[in-house]
């Protein structure tokens, strides 16, 4: 599939594509650091193998797994290998894991003397339809998720769907809340198919992966996924407009990932937090129930959380002043007009964000029942 804008590339979706690699990589490029977490060494080196029988001087940084591995310190230690080993220009890095690798080596990747090629090589569901897709690169710091970064298209990606073997349910089912996420904003096609078979799409992952499945309903979930983020990112990379929309869900999502210190999965965060904003419009009389009800029903059918737990209202509200939506004081959220009808609830009135709050808290009886 192809994701165009100023710089234009390629992200190649099937099974073994690691001979894709020298193209994506394009010519003149001589060292390659792979980076990789420590769970995903095996790969990694496999990865550096192949490059180094290609002729490719290519080395590999381990760095912590998951949101441990989005800090400043991770970044520095990656600088410092490049930097030993002459790192230049006309050199690249490579990552090789989930979005948490590939936000840091994207970020990594952009800042070394300001910028020299990436290739993600995804390898979860979310990394796949939406993290190593877009340029968008980050870092957490002690205040809040991803607030350094940079916009940085890479090279290409590859989404290498045997990866998918091995990944645990709960990693697929997080990616599982991205591609809903996209079915909510741009494209309802996705939802049906969900909605079709909830526990076959989890339950078969495996089959998938391996090939055994045939053609199946995640492939088709992965690309209609990553056409629905190339199609937004192509026209704004910088998130000045239509890009915010793939923000759907992410206020009140990174604002529990900060509180919970980064316990929770980013995927089902969103969940909750996807809920969290149809309430929102709900409340603020723009979407219909029956459209709240389709959030509930589909991300519980495929085991994501829709609730949070309610003693924590200051500790979001402070996060989410600082979410990249807001502007001045104003909080800004992406909300829904209907399915595929994304829009922007600017400054709500803090009783209804409470209220909206009040009905995603754990043991909440929603509004509507009482009314009933
Ligand atoms: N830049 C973007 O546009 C963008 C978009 C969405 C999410 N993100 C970021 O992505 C991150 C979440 O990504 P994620 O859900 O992939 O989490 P992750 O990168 O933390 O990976 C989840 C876990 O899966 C393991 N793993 C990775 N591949 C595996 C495999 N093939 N088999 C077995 N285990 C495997 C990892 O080691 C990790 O423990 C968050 O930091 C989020 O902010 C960024
Ligand atoms: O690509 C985007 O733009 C997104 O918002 C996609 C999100 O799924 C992703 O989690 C992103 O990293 C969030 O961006 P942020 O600007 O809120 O940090
Ligand atoms: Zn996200």
């Amino acid at each position: 599939m192809h994701v165009s804008g100023a710089q234009p590339y390629d992200v190649v979706i099937g099974r073994r594509l690691l001979g894709e690699l020298p193209a994506l990589l394009g010519e003149n490029v001589r060292r390659v650091l792979v980076i990789c977490t420590e769970a995903m060494t095996t790969s990694g080196n496999a990865v550096r193998e192949d490059l180094a029988a290609q002729g490719y001087e290519a080395m590999v940084a381990e760095i912590p797994d998951a949101e441990n591995g989005k800090s400043i310190d991770v970044a520095v230690f990656c600088w410092t290998v490049m930097g030993q080993a002459d790192f230049t220009r006309s050199d690249a890095v490579v990552s090789v894991g989930g979005g948490a690798t590939t936000d840091l080596a994207g970020f990594v990747a952009s800042t070394w003397l300001r910028g020299i090629k990436v290739v993600h090589i995804a390898t979860t569901l979310l990394a796949m339809v939406d993290a190593a897709v877009g340029g968008k690169t980050g870092i957490n710091t002690a205040e809040g998720k991803n607030l350094v970064g940079t916009f940085y298209p890479p090279a290409g990606v590859l989404c290498d769907l045997v990866s998918l073997e091995t990944l645990p349910k709960f990693d697929f089912v997080a990616g599982l809340g991205e591609i809903i996420k996209c079915g909510f904003i741009a494209d309802p096609r996705i939802l049906e198919l969900i909605e079709a078979d909830p526990v076959g799409i989890v339950e078969r992952r495996g089959a998938f992966a391996s090939g055994d499945a045939g053609e199946d309903v995640v492939l088709e979930l992965i690309e209609r996924s990553v056409a629905v983020k190339a199609s937004v990112v192509g026209v704004d990379l910088t998130d000045v407009g239509q890009r915010e929309i793939l923000n759907y869900g992410h206020t009140f999502a990174h604002a529990i990932e900060h509180v919970e210190r980064y316990s929770w999965r980013h995927g089902a965060a969103v969940s909750v937090g996807m809920v969290f904003a149809a309430e929102l419009a709900r409340l603020a009389g723009r979407l219909p129930d029956d459209v709240v009800d389709r959030h509930r029903a589909i991300l519980t059918s495929v085991g994501l959380p829709v609730t949070y737990r309610g003693d924590k209202w200051d500790q979001l509200l402070t996060a989410m002043r600082r979410d990249k939506k807001t502007r001045g004081d104003l909080l800004r959220f992406v909300v829904l007009d209907g399915v595929a009808k994304p829009a922007r609830l600017e400054g709500p009135d803090p009783a209804l964000l409470a209220a909206a709050y009040a009905e995603v808290s754990e043991g909440a009886v929603t509004s509507r029942a009482i009314s009933l």
